[in-house]
């Protein structure tokens, strides 16, 4: 139990486990008097299919939990699992396969290919999961993500939000089970930042996928089914069909007594 199945047609068949599971995930860096304990024991079961987004001050451990979750950072203590696979002592050439097969990533600065068209830039995602890279899945994808007249041209041609939609095309290319978006808006303006949000909403509701996105903005995280509140590390709070304003009020009073992840 555990794995996830294939059934005929190659499409998943999920058995019943979460789609990101934490126990006692811990994070420090440094050593000593100057070490920083990012994450202090995080324990998370998200569901398959849902959108969540992860908030909290600055300093807090956003990031580090995304990271962690998503197997880009080797947590120092507890487990992480993904679909049922426990990924904490995984070794660097399969989590880097498992990544790339079954996850989908969305970060602030787009990370795209600028020598490569957006097309390719989409293509290579399927590639890199070993693939084939079908052009007409490419094109059906940037047409969902609404390039599809843009898929010759190179990403720096393109505005920051066409730029993210490209990534978010890219992210879900591969048929994810779970995408993670780091602050997929911060660099974007209100109008296209609500563009990136609708595709985000639409890979959960529309295809299944799990969404798990950190943010600082109160008005992003308001598009998420449930909003998850850090502090210091550590997970203080959770809130179901949020709004701006409450997802405002509740982190404004975590910064008041929070100053980012202690020295120990
Ligand atoms: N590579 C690193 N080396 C040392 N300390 C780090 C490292 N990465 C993060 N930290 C520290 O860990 C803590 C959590 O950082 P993290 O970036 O996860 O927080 P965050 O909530 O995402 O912050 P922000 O909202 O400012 O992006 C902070 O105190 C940060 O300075």
């Amino acid at each position: 139990m555990g794995q996830r199945d294939e059934d005929r047609d190659g499409r998943r068949q999920r058995s019943g486990t979460c789609a990101v599971e934490l126990r006692g995930v811990r994070r420090q860096y440094g050593d000593g008097a100057g070490a920083v304990h990012a994450l202090r024991g995080i324990d998370l079961d998200l569901p398959h299919g849902g959108f969540t987004a992860v908030t909290g001050p600055a300093g807090s451990g956003k990031s580090t939990l995304l990271r962690c979750a998503a197997g880009l950072d080797r947590p120092t203590g507890g487990t992480v699992r993904v679909g049922g696979t426990d990924i904490t002592r995984m070794r660097t050439d399969r989590l880097t396969a498992l990544r790339r097969e079954r996850l989908g990533f969305v970060f602030q600065a787009f990370n795209l290919l600028p020598s490569l068209t957006v097309e390719e830039n989409v293509a290579l995602s399927m590639r890199l999961a070993g693939r084939y890279a079908d052009r007409r899945r490419t094109a059906e994808v940037l047409a969902r993500v609404g390039l599809g007249r843009h898929a010759g041209r190179r990403p720096g041609r393109l505005s920051g939000g066409r730029q993210q939609r490209v990534a978010v095309a890219r992210a879900l290319v591969t048929g994810p089970d779970v995408v993670f978006a780091d602050e997929p808006t911060g660099a974007l303006d209100a109008a296209a930042a609500a563009e990136i949000l609708g595709l985000l909403r639409y890979a959960a509701d529309g295809l299944g996928t799990t969404v798990v996105m950190v943010t600082h903005d109160p008005v992003a995280a308001s598009w998420a089914d449930r909003v998850l509140f850090l502090a210091d590390g550590a997970l203080v709070d959770g809130m179901e069909r949020p709004s701006p304003e409450r997802v405002a009020a509740r982190t404004a009073a975590l910064t008041g007594h929070s100053c980012g992840a202690a020295a120990a």
